[in-house]
């Protein structure tokens, strides 16, 4: 299902509107102040087959799109971003590796569980070293006999506390910059792996973003995913596929200040009248809608990019939606808090953490500086 405006979709959009009134808007602002990940709302959407969208059907998962995937993360991000990750939170760490590069004794051996929507996954790129230079991963897996040993660091991991999986990128040969890389898929529960701090952040909370670390620990060769030295390349594929649903997040998050901003605009009276009648709000409000519906028409030709299989225009076509949304999101956000005024300041409102959730858009999944890199090779080369 990959039509936006079909009756089906609208009819899916619909079910998740109701969950998130239902489950996720009461907690949304508790979660952030608390910064406590809610266990419970795992199985809420594993129940409705959210966390484990992308799981085709042949295995036994809802066989849901990219498209889907946005609708969803759009709908549950107008209340909640760090949930909203939970949308196809087992896409980047494990079903789309797997549907990629994978083999089909690896996709029977673990989609099947995924698809029962209890288990989560994560993926662990970033390292201190290693941020939007891919290339220089310093984490390694040596190969010994029929094992590959990790040791190494990984930092910023989305999830990682709570992963049964950890699609682990590390080095298997030195020196050999973007082709020494490799994915390998790592169960939590091996020996030698451990959860370190989770930074205190300025928004997204609710969801950590851990430390983790791989000490000696020994996982199958049969854990690789895609050929070896390969990693670098798949990287790129499942980020490429993933930033759609960044753009989607930013709509989404957009959509509930501009709602917030407008409720607040019609209810307060100041010099005798709501100020939604005055027209330096109304040309903020109606800038704020203008930017809304250009990201949202941007994110779902982009989707359709990506469930079409058009690896060719995908990697730009994602980092432009990934890139104008996010910004989109930020700017959105902020009149939304000047909007409210002193009010907007307030934690009593939710403005203000969709304004500090915002700026993670920008940066994580690439940089949005990055993502101009990738636009501007593509246009050049
Ligand atoms: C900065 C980068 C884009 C790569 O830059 P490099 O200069 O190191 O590499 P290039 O020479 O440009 O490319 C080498 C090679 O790879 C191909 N390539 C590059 N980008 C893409 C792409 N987007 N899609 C497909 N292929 C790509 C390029 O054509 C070259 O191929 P050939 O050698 O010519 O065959 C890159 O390092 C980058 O994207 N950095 C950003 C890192 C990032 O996004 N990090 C996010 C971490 S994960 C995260 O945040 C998840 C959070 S969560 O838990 O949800």
């Amino acid at each position: 299902m990959s039509d936006v405006d079909s009756e089906e979709m609208q009819l899916f959009r619909e079910s998740v509107r109701r969950m998130v009134a239902r489950e996720v808007a009461p907690i949304a602002a508790r979660i952030d102040e608390e910064d406590e990940f809610p266990r419970e709302i795992l199985d809420i959407f594993g129940d409705m087959g959210l966390l484990q969208i992308l799981v085709p059907e042949s295995y036994g998962g809802p066989g849901g799109t990219i498209t889907m995937s946005c609708v969803a993360k759009e709908e549950v991000a107008k209340h909640s971003l760090a949930l909203s990750g939970l949308v196809g939170g087992t896409s980047i760490g494990c079903v789309l590796p797997l549907l990629h590069y994978g083999t089909e004794a690896q996709r029977q051996r673990y989609l099947p569980e995924i698809a029962k929507g209890r288990t989560m996954t994560a993926v662990a790129i970033t390292e201190p070293h290693t941020g939007s230079d891919v290339s220089g991963i310093r984490t390694t897996a040596r190969r010994d006999g029929d094992d590959y040993v990790i040791n190494g660091q990984k930092v910023f991991i989305t999830g990682g506390d709570l992963a049964t999986y950890v699609m682990v990128f590390a080095r298997t040969s030195e020196g050999k910059g973007h082709d020494g890389i490799s994915s390998i898929l790592v169960p939590t529960a091996s020996k030698g792996f451990s959860v370190g701090r989770a930074p205190k952040k300025m928004g997204y909370n609710g969801v950590h973003s851990v430390e983790l670390f791989f000490d000696d620990l020994r996982v199958p060769a049969e854990n690789l995913v895609g050929e070896e030295g390969r990693g670098f390349r798949h990287a790129m594929g499942i980020l490429n596929l993933n930033r759609p649903t960044v753009a989607a997040a930013s709509v989404g998050l957009a959509q509930g200040a501009l709602d917030a901003a407008l409720a607040y605009a019609k209810e307060r009276v100041q010099f005798g009248q709501p100020i939604a009648s005055f027209q330096a709000v109304q040309l903020m409000l109606a800038e704020m809608e203008i930017q809304i519906q250009a990201g949202r028409a941007l994110t779902y030709k982009v989707t359709q990019i990506a469930d079409s299989g058009d690896m060719e225009r995908l990697p730009m076509m994602a980092s432009i939606a990934k890139t104008f949304c996010s910004d989109m999101a930020m700017k959105v956000t902020t009149d939304a808090v000047q909007v409210l005024g002193g009010h907007g300041y307030l934690r009593d409102h939710p403005v203000e953490r969709h304004m500090r959730d915002a700026k993670l858009l920008q940066i994580y999944e690439g940089t949005n500086q990055i993502q101009r890199l990738t636009i501007a090779r593509a246009l050049t080369r």
